[in-house]
């Protein structure tokens, strides 16, 4: 169980009172929910995901993993960025390995981890490759691989499909689908496309900004749905998914226009 208990969050201003990014937000998110943040820009999503992550402490209130309070970034938490991060001098399987190596677990154990995880993304012919040999699509499945290498309970990942070409976008929300199914654990996604939250989410939070807070928190059913028919397209296309897209388009878009004033 992941709780977040009345978490806010001041920066500091150049001048004046402090900015509230989050106030007061409470979420208790059970082991095997997909949950996807959605809303306008500067409502507090990647302050949310940072927090969690344990590279922003909160203000005031508490984050807790399994009952612990988190008091920093840990093995239990992968982080994935709309920019991936990978060390352009190590080949893709030292950069899926990285994690391992830095808790000092033996070569042939953390190669052979690394290169289970490359399998799931699709890598596994790519190991050895250098990343600058890859495409965006790849890199951020390399991406994804050394984030699940150390299996954490939570996998947080901010805007990981943002630039990618609508066919690998696609491509790749299957495989995080696959991948979630697959750990039972939590999927903490932030993403600006709705089309995308749907798809994936098994609750979808909607964000409000200034300050930033949860405005919606709403049950989804196509992620699931498409697990249990593996099609993507026809979950998408389902008159019920096109209801729902503009249901939730239409609040992201009362929600970020509140915000503006
Ligand atoms: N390091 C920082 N210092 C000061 N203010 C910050 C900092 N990071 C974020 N903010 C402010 O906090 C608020 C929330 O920002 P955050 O990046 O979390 O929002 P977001 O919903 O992720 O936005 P986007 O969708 O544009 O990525 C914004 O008003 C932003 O300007």
């Amino acid at each position: 169980m992941l709780e977040i208990d009345q978490v806010s969050i001041e920066y500091p201003a150049r001048k004046g009172p402090p900015s509230l990014a989050l106030d007061q937000v409470s979420l208790s998110i059970p082991a095997g929910e997909f949950v996807v943040a959605l809303g306008a820009s500067g409502c507090g999503k990647t302050t949310l995901l940072n927090t969690i992550a344990g590279f922003i402490p909160p203000t005031r209130g508490e984050i807790r993993l399994a009952g612990e309070a988190v008091d920093g970034p840990g093995s239990d938490r992968g982080v994935v960025f709309q920019k991936h991060a990978l060390m352009p001098w190590m080949n893709v399987v030292e950069n899926v390995e990285f994690g391992l190596k830095l808790r000092k677990m033996p070569l042939h154990e953390r190669r052979r981890i690394a290169l289970e995880c490359l399998n799931k993304v699709g890598l596994l012919s790519s190991a050895h490759k250098q990343v600058y040999e890859l495409s965006g699509g790849m890199q951020q499945r390399v991406g994804v691989a050394r984030a699940i290498a150390s299996s954490p309970s939570v996998m947080l990942l901010d805007e990981p499909l943002g630039a990618l070409d609508a066919f690998t976008r696609e491509a790749i929300q299957e495989l995080l689908l696959d991948l979630w199914n697959e750990s039972q654990g939590v999927f903490f996604f932030i993403t600006h496309d709705v089309e995308e939250a749907l798809f994936l989410a098994t609750r979808l939070i909607v964000m409000a900004p200034s300050p930033g807070r949860v405005v919606h928190d709403l049950s989804m059913p196509f992620a699931r749905r498409y697990l249990a028919t593996r099609d993507a397209r026809g979950t998408k296309a389902d008159p019920e998914f096109i209801a729902a897209r503009e249901r939730v388009l239409a609040l992201v878009h009362q929600t970020s226009s509140t915000g503006m004033h």
